[in-house]
């Protein structure tokens, strides 16, 4: 693997903001954190899609409508067609109309409705020549043939849905930066779309490290446990809304990462590793790919200190951007949120990939360590009023599992505060979509 300094790509670059100059002692904010990773990644390139592998997507362009919508007069109500005029006073004194034809949904009128004469007509046909007005089949004896009788007027343009009153053709339906809905969806395929240009999903490749861990479901030798966090990270991508794959739990030693890194950057948009990138005689991660280009640094923030960030050099010249996240489950977690889900929604055209915050009322005081952004756990719920109301999980360690799992936002508690009260007012991230 070559350095990724020598790496380069058509729509991922690598940037001089990765390695831009920090606070003392190698700590960074987390906005300048956030700021140097966002920075250094572009949306990809276009690909058009199915309108079925298009949702949650962004619109790469403005999409035209091909046909106008309705495409034609047609009848809201089943009933019959007739001229207006044919129905003057039928409320007061019942009319019988001539049947002269019957059109439904799909048909193409071959009658046209003359004074004195009705179509019988379903929801969705196309109004027959002459006719300018429904009346609906309740309002009318029901007949289908011969003659029927109204009892109720129908002034022009009653229960007629005119050609071109929704959209016109030519005219844009939806707009580049669009996120496709299923209301897009529906508008796409009534304008004529099979397909859209959309930027495609990033596919993300999950690592974890740690010569203890071993794959949920199997047994636990002495000093072992699960490996929760690749489940965890691809499960936030894919939520996040990437495609992502586990590879297996990588060991301790430079060279079964280098080899799996070397492997995956020729499959990945961009890879997450969790786990060695602390302190200890074994952090691999960091100690692996520090000469491959990937940025270490201490975040000011808890959990979430150590963090890495670079590129890989890929194949074709491609970088490959890599985020190196502590391996505490929390940590991880915490970190995926704050930094690689933004990330991901950059690189996947969203015009603002940071989730918003809103304000909600603690039930119960905090304490926060100077000099770092807290992002607590808490459990958010709405009020009877209608205010948020966060209570912080009692296990705010970096361990703490089952409480992450409990919880639904991150509170954020600034750095130059130490403690917040029961009753005040915080910040919070709402985790849930
Ligand atoms: N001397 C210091 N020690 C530590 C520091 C420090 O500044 N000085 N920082 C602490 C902080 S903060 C964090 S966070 C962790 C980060 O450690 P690593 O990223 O190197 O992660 P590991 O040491 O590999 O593991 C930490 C912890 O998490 C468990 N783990 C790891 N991977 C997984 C996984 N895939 N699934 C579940 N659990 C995992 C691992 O067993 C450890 O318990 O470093 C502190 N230490
Ligand atoms: O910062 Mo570590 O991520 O506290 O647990």
């Amino acid at each position: 693997m070559t350095s990724s300094s020598t790496a380069c790509a058509t729509s991922t670059t690598v940037p001089s903001s990765v390695t831009a100059p920090r606070s003392a002692a190698d700590v960074r904010s987390v906005d300048e954190h956030l700021a140097a990773i966002l920075s250094s990644l572009t949306p990809a390139a276009s690909q058009t899609v199915s309108l079925a592998e298009s949702l949650g997507l962004v619109v790469a362009g403005d999409v035209v409508a091909r046909v106008d919508l309705p495409g034609f007069d047609n009848s809201s109500m089943d009933g019959y067609a007739v001229q207006s005029v044919s129905l003057a006073g039928a409320a007061a004194r019942p009319v019988t109309l001539s049947l002269v034809g019957e059109v439904a949904a799909g048909d193409a009128p071959t009658v046209s409705v003359g004074k004195g004469e009705a179509v019988r007509i379903m929801t969705g046909a196309p109004m027959p020549e002459g006719a300018d007005a429904v009346i609906a089949v309740e309002d009318t004896d029901g007949a289908a043939t011969g003659s029927v009788e109204c009892r109720a007027e129908a002034p022009v343009g009653r229960f007629v849905r005119r050609r071109g009153e929704d959209v016109a053709a030519g005219s844009v339906v939806v707009r580049a930066g669009d996120v496709v809905g299923p209301r897009t969806v529906a508008l796409l395929a009534a304008s004529g779309h099979a397909t859209v240009d959309v930027v495609p999903r990033p596919h993300v490749v999950v690592l974890s490290t740690g010569a203890e861990l071993v794959e949920p479901g199997q047994p636990l030798g002495p000093g072992q446990i699960h490996d929760s966090n690749s489940s965890m990270l691809w499960a936030a991508a894919t939520r996040a809304g990437a495609t992502a794959e586990i590879r297996s739990a990588v060991g301790d030693t430079d060279e079964e990462l280098l080899a799996v890194v070397d492997e995956v950057v020729g499959v990945a948009d961009a890879v997450v590793t969790s786990g060695g990138v602390s302190m200890g005689a074994y952090d691999v991660v960091k100690s692996a790919l520090r000469s491959e280009g990937v940025d270490f640094v201490q975040v000011a923030m808890q959990p979430g200190k150590p963090q890495g960030f670079g590129f890989l050099a890929g194949p074709g010249g491609r970088a490959v951007p890599l985020f190196a996240l502590p391996g505490n489950p929390v940590s991880s977690y915490v970190s995926f949120e704050v930094f690689v889900r933004p990330a991901l929604r950059r690189l996947m055209g969203h015009a603002d990939p940071v989730r918003p915050t809103r304000r909600a009322v603690l039930t119960s005081g905090l304490r926060s360590v100077a000099g770092r952004r807290q992002l607590a756990r808490a459990v958010v719920t709405t009020g009877a009023d209608g205010t948020l109301v966060a209570e912080p999980v009692a296990g705010q360690g970096s361990h703490f599992v089952a409480d992450l799992s409990r919880a639904n936002a991150l509170l954020v508690i600034a750095e130059d505060t130490t403690e917040v009260g029961a009753g005040e007012v915080v910040d919070a991230i709402l985790l849930d979509d």
